[in-house]
């Protein structure tokens, strides 16, 4: 159980701000995505499916936590909610109200997250310490008993249909979430989140990208960011009005993704 308070320095802000949501987005827009995510010098997320594995430093992971505070969301898949039991709320010693906070998402069409009243992002919306989770779903993934208990701390399922492979389209993700007042969110990952993400054939969906690059490769059979070349790809997917930004040992990698 995590009860640890965490600062993010001021002047450490400034060279963050282009990329982060603006304050007061037109409502009619699609909500801001920043895709945010710790990588190791091999691109792996974790040392395998299902191990939850640190690679932020103590600077990188407050940086994270101070961007947890400007976006409306935090969006993960069920898998990494299922093996990472996260916490999904901002640590910030600065945070004052739960206005503050982000509120979870989880995409889950097939029901898979088995949450209790036990799961991290659920005992953290009863204490007031997070917002109450949204579980994105396919009709027939939510429950009764599921759906009080997301209701009691203030959280809820989502339906959205799928498509023949079994996924949301991202366009719908963000519609719905947008129809929920969401002006911005925060996609964390894991693997199969980020990858869909990255091969979306107009690079529309994402606004910006910020990733926190640890100093340690954890080898191969780690869950990686490598998203599949589309058929007749030739050209790389690159990215624009990229900054380096130290934060300790760690180093940060702003961009925009370029569009063709
Ligand atoms: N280093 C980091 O910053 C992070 C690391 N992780 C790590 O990543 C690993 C988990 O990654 P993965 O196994 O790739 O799983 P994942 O966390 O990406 O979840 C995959 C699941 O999410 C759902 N999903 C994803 N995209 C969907 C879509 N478009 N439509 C409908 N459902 C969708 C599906 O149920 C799918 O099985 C864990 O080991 C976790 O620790 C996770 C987040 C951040
Ligand atoms: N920024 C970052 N650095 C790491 O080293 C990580 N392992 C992650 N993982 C993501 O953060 C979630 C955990 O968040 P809580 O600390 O429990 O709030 C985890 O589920 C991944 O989404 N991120």
């Amino acid at each position: 159980m995590s009860r640890e308070t965490l600062s993010f320095p001021p002047t450490s802000i400034p060279p963050l701000e282009p990329y982060l949501p603006l304050t007061s987005p037109s409502p009619s827009s699609k909500p801001h995505l920043t895709l945010t995510y710790a990588t190791s010098l091999d691109a792996s997320l974790s040392l395998a499916p299902g191990v939850r594995t640190t690679l932020s430093g103590p600077y990188s992971k407050s940086m994270t936590h101070y961007l947890r505070t400007r976006h409306n969301a935090i969006l993960v898949g069920c898998t990494t909610a299922l093996v990472d039991n996260p916490a999904l709320n901002s640590r910030l010693g600065s945070i004052t109200s739960l206005d503050q906070q982000p509120r979870p998402i989880i995409l889950d069409p097939k029901g898979r997250w088995d949450f209790t009243e036990d799961s991290q992002v659920i005992r953290l919306a009863a204490e007031f310490k997070g917002k109450g989770p949204w579980v994105v779903t396919k009709r027939g993934g939510e429950t009764k008993e599921r759906g009080e208990l997301l209701e009691r701390v203030g959280g809820k399922f989502l339906v959205l249909e799928t498509g023949e492979d079994g996924r949301f389209k991202w366009g719908d993700v963000l519609s719905v979430l947008g129809e929920q007042g969401v002006r911005s969110v925060m996609v964390e990952g894991g693997g199969e989140v980020i990858n869909s993400l990255l091969i979306d054939p107009e690079n529309r969906l994402v606004d910006s990208v910020i990733i926190t690059i640890a100093p340690t490769w954890l080898g191969k059979g780690g869950v990686v960011v490598s998203p599949s070349r589309q058929q007749g790809q030739t050209s790389q997917l690159k990215l624009r009005d990229v900054s380096w930004q130290p934060h300790g040992e760690d180093v940060v990698l702003c961009g925009r993704i370029l569009r063709s």
